[in-house]
């Protein structure tokens, strides 16, 4: 058996609130997201794990996320990795657009397909494909060897982004990936065997908390 890897959407983001589509945009959390945060280090804490390494995006409020877990689990200086590559799903015109205002005007339908299909991108955005475009070689190349290696690794992103790699990891579907909306500060421990393939997946609390 190889190392864990941990994946943790960030708390709900000031956006998230508003129910504004957010993208790259960069809103901080709100309180409740930086409670929902600490809910998650909290059951991290009580697994008893202790990390080698984090990954996060360049975007504040998963980056917040990371940080507020690993004060939580008292590993305040773990050397943690930046990207853009983990950055959330590119919502190219939509970004900043009330996510009603935009049913109102395209219909429910083609804002879902918007939200959770997986290859047709918001205008001048990114699709679940595009966003895995980039997520799945960083992902081969930085964080899986070492999770192979036998680290325990955190990745602390963003709803799409992580839906690209859940896909992948947990073997889903194009139809199936459509009905998956991950819930805010609740990680999901993966053990990986030493083909790549996942051996368990443990979810730690409350699967309700999605925005
Ligand atoms: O606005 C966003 O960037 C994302 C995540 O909050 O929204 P959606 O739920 O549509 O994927």
């Amino acid at each position: 058996m190889s190392g864990t890897l941990v994946l943790v959407r960030h708390g709900q983001s000031e956006w998230n609130l508003k129910n504004l589509f957010t993208g790259w945009k960069n809103p901080d959390l709100t309180e409740k997201g930086v409670t929902e945060a600490e809910e998650g280090a909290r059951a991290l804490k009580e697994y008893g794990i202790q990390f080698d390494i984090a990954f996060t995006s360049v975007l504040l409020r998963a980056e917040r996320t990371c940080q507020i877990i690993l004060d939580l689990i008292d590993q305040p200086d773990l050397e943690t990795i930046h990207d853009e590559a983990l950055n959330e799903r590119d919502y190219g015109d939509l970004a900043g657009l009330n996510k009603d205002d935009a049913r109102e005007k395209w219909g429910e339908e083609q804002v879902h397909i918007w939200r959770r299909s997986y290859d047709v991108p918001p205008p001048g955005g990114e699709s679940l494909k595009d966003t895995g475009a980039r997520v799945w070689p960083y992902y081969m190349t930085e964080i899986l060897p070492r999770v192979l290696s036998g680290q325990k690794v955190l990745v602390a992103a963003h709803g799409n982004s992580l839906r690209s790699l859940v896909m992948v990891l947990d073997r889903m579907g194009r139809d199936e990936i459509t009905g998956l909306n991950l819930a805010t500060g609740v990680p999901m421990v993966y053990r990986l065997n030493a083909n790549s393939t996942v051996a368990s997946k443990e979810i730690l609390g409350d699967m309700s908390a999605a925005h």
